[in-house]
């Protein structure tokens, strides 16, 4: 008998139902690798230094399978490796990572490259087309109608709520004393707490349980955001629909979702209500333009912030030092729903639910991170945080007075001590872009093609010897004056730069004093963890995947003079 004939039929019909349909998927693979080597993003895009690319998977194996404390540092190894540009493949997908502050100046400073990358798709289901993730006209008006209610003299305004709840974190922190552990924990809460009320206007006292909830699914949500980034499988929505998580996403959103339109539905059935009694609270325009005489401080107003971040050319500026003082305090929320109401802006309940979820987001995972590294750092620098509690001493003497507005523009060297903390630390260490045009940067006149994401590493410009002399070692002088003034500005971008910098900036150096300040007051900070020992994950947020360890000791209120 022949070998042929030896052959069963059935084993003919699965060699034809595995054989042929593998052919059929080869040859494809095959095409669509041949198509994509002629392509202008495949041409532009090799002619950029990086790792070398398998057919069809790209570089996607240097990421599979990676902790994310791993893929901080493959990201490290690779920059240092290949220098201030480079490219990898995601598959079919272009990744240049940025370092060069002249290279990122090109792209931040632009009014053209300012759509964000598809990663930022996540937060979607929460934000909905929110600040953070808009584009295009939408995101254009919104970003004129918002960045107002930032003004420093709303800002202002806050001061109180800042000081209520730095006070009340204090308490809670009290039953710590002697223990190791987790300060993140604290700054989460007592972020959320702030932003509560000064994003709704919830109170402590007009908070009921679904405050607390809402708190709660904030930080779970962020969680589950974190952990779509970083395990591979989950990134795609056919499979996460199906997981644990997008029912646990689903429960959290329908929390989150249904306070903030709560929310909204009360206060503008109040504020209809109130205006039939012609109560008309004040408007953005008239907040910013108020005078309070009483402070004077107009000449001092200022502050470190204002030098380092004067290069960026943003939005924020405008013109705050004549402006002193508020006395009427207005949520975020108060404030644009009075702006549609009064017809300044067209923004529907809808979009201004998106809004206040988005700087619910924004406001606290960032702060949370940048005062945790602020805390471990003095405790691991006990010189540094001697200079720091001299300076308040200086300020509040050994009362316990509450901080105003005026006493953070004396805090000079801890904001130095937070500048260089976010310099190292960078709670954003990258920001991603999506490119729509083809644009040249200045490091070997490279093309960056359209359809490619560019991927700015903070954390990697924040340390370049070039800039800083000694980039590794944790030292608040690198923002004397005299150490800024010649320095690029595009090397120090903790909230990005240019159109799309963060919005909350003002915001979040006001809290950031006041509530370091306070803790600071109460506890003197210690650790044993040195900064090597820090263990890093990249994200959307930079953490401490080993946990912000830190103990406290009760504060003895004598200057080191003394
Ligand atoms: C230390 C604290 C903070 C840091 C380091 C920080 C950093 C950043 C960065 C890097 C961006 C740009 C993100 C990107 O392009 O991908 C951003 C955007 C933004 N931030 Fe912040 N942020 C902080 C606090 C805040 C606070 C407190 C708020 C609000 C209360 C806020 C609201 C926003 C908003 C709404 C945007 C989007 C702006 C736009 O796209 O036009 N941020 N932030």
């Amino acid at each position: 008998m022949s070998v042929v004939e030896d052959i069963q039929p059935y084993q003919l019909s699965a060699t034809r139902l595995v054989f042929y349909p593998l052919v059929l998927v080869a040859t494809g693979l095959w095409l669509f690798y041949r198509w994509q080597q002629q392509s202008k993003l495949y041409k532009l895009g090799n002619k950029i230094p990086g790792p070398l690319a398998l057919p069809i998977l790209g570089n996607a194996l240097l990421v599979w399978g990676k902790s994310p404390e791993q893929l901080i540092r493959v990201a490290i190894e690779y920059s240092n490796y290949y220098g201030n540009v480079v490219r990898a493949w995601l598959g079919s997908k272009l990744l240049i990572f940025l370092t060069d502050p002249n290279d990122v100046e090109v792209i931040l400073n632009s009014q053209v490259h300012i759509d964000k990358a598809t990663e930022y798709r996540f937060f979607k289901p929460w934000l909905g087309e929110g600040l953070l993730i808009s584009s295009g006209e939408k995101w254009r008006s919104h970003r004129k109608m918002i960045a107002p209610t930032f003004h420093i003299n709303i800002l202002k305004s806050f001061v109180n709520v800042f000081n209520q709840n730095s006070r009340s974190v204090v308490d809670k922190m009290k039953g710590e004393m002697g223990k190791v552990f987790d300060v993140h924990d604290y700054m989460s809460g007592v972020t959320v707490d702030i932003l509560l009320e000064t994003a709704m206007g919830i109170t402590k006292e007009t908070q009921d349980e679904s405050g607390f909830d809402y708190a709660m699914a904030v930080m779970k949500m962020c969680d589950i955001i974190h952990q779509r980034h970083y395990k591979f499988w989950l990134r795609f929505d056919a499979i996460f629909k199906f997981t644990s998580f997008f029912k646990k996403q689903k429960k959290l959103l329908d929390i989150i979702h249904g306070l903030t339109s709560k929310v909204i539905k009360n206060k503008k059935e109040k504020y209809i209500q109130n205006k039939a009694q012609g109560i008309i609270p004040p408007t953005i325009e008239e907040l910013s333009k108020e005078n309070d005489d009483d402070t004077g401080l107009a000449n001092n107003a200022k502050t470190l912030a204002d030098t380092v971040f004067k290069g960026y050319r943003d939005d924020l500026d405008f013109n705050d030092e004549n402006d002193v003082g508020v006395k009427k305090r207005l949520a975020f929320l108060d404030l644009m729903l009075e702006s549609a109401q009064n017809g300044t802006n067209q923004i529907t309940d809808h979009e201004i639910k998106e809004e206040v979820d988005t700087i619910m987001f924004e406001g606290h995972d960032t702060t949370a991170a940048g005062s945790s590294f602020v805390l471990c750092l003095l405790g691991i620098h006990q010189e540094i945080q001697t200079k720091v509690y001299d300076e308040i001493y200086s300020i509040f003497g050994d009362s316990d007075r509450p901080a105003t507005f005026e006493d953070t523009l004396q805090m000079k060297y801890l904001e130095r001590v937070i500048f260089e903390s976010l310099r190292m630390y960078p709670p954003v260490p990258l920001i991603a872009r999506k490119l729509n045009h083809d644009v040249k940067i200045p490091t070997n006149g490279y093309v960056l093609p359209a359809g490619a994401t560019v991927v700015i590493g903070t954390y990697k410009i924040h340390r370049n010897p070039k800039y800083y002399a000694n980039p590794t070692v944790f030292d608040p002088d690198n923002f004397l004056p005299e150490n800024t003034q010649n320095r690029h500005y595009y090397s120090y971008i903790p909230f990005s730069a240019g159109p799309r910098s963060c919005v909350g900036r003002k915001y979040a150096i006001l809290k950031l004093k006041i509530l370091l300040s306070t803790v600071l007051r109460n506890y003197k900070m210690v650790s044993n963890i040195t900064e090597d020992q820090f263990v890093l994950q990249a994200d959307i947020i930079l953490k401490r995947t080993d946990g912000f360890r830190v103990q406290i000791e009760p504060r003895q209120k004598v200057p080191s003079s003394a």
